[in-house]
């Protein structure tokens, strides 16, 4: 087993905005975390990448106690992350922000460079490395924000909200991104609220509400189930998903 959250607590003083929430993941996997607005998906993500101390629970990366590692140590052991709000180096090129990543593996400013221009290469932007990252739109960022996370040489790659604010063509292009990545051998974690996205890439997914896991399994299944289609659109709309309308259709994905 690659990842594994057993227990996970997240309270902010009295309030659990996750409540023992826990998740394995295998190599190969793409696992998408989804649930309503504020059900505790970021709050679990960030329990996983380091950025929030636990208040109960225990993270394992390939059976090693990693629950007190800071966001660094995770990352040098390989797991990487990119931001809901791209976390751009607004004063230096596209080039140095991707460096900023390849600096974990190398001291060497040649070789980080090296790096960077090869990730750039395989994300479609080795055009735009000399230009300053605040040129930068929307899709551009959010990018390099996968850039940078894919310069640490991770296994596993936990995204954040991706594809959030690109247009349709764009979420399709990120979405044939997203599945070199994983060919490439990276396992990933992905937070999204577009279900065509998770449609399209996760290969298994577990839905929050309340800050429980309140359902688990392929995306054709979650969708389908009814505890998932009251939590996301109450239960007014649960009932016309037994009256025949399709989930999915209901949720703001593509029609089937
Ligand atoms: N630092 C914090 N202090 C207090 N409450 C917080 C904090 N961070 C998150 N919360 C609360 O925890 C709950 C879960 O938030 P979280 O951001 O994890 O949800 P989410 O599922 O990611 O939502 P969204 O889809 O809107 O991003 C929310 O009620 C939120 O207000």
């Amino acid at each position: 087993m690659l990842l594994e959250a057993r227990d996970i607590t997240k309270a902010f003083g009295s309030f659990k905005a996750v409540d023992a929430a826990s998740v394995t993941l295998q190599q190969g996997d793409v696992l998408g975390l989804i649930g309503p607005n504020g059900a505790g998906k970021s709050t679990f993500f960030n329990c996983l990448t380091g950025d929030l101390a636990l208040t109960a629970g225990k993270v394992f990366l390939e059976g090693h106690d990693i629950t007190n590692r800071p966001p660094e140590a995770r990352a040098r052991l390989g797991l990487a992350r990119t931001f809901q709000v791209p976390q751009t180096f607004e004063g230096m090129t596209v080039l140095e922000n991707v460096m900023i990543g390849a600096f974990l593996r190398t001291s060497h400013r040649a070789e980080a460079e090296t790096k960077a221009r090869a990730v750039l290469a395989r994300v479609g932007m080795e055009r735009l490395a000399d230009a300053p990252a605040r040129s930068l739109g929307t899709p551009g960022r959010k990018r390099l924000e996968i850039a940078r996370a894919l310069a640490t040489e991770p296994r596993i790659l936990l995204l954040d909200e991706a594809m959030a604010g690109l247009t349709q063509r764009e979420v399709q292009l990120a979405i044939d991104l997203v599945r070199d990545i994983h060919r490439s051998g990276i396992t990933l974690v992905i937070v999204e609220h577009i279900m065509e996205v998770i449609m399209s890439l996760a290969s298994r997914v577990m839905v929050f509400h309340q800050g429980r896991e309140i359902a688990h399994g392929t995306p054709q299944e979650v969708t389908s189930n009814p505890a998932v289609i009251a939590a996301y659109l109450g239960t007014r709309a649960a009932a016309k998903v037994a009256a025949g309308h399709t989930p999915i259709e209901l949720m703001g994905g593509p029609a089937t």
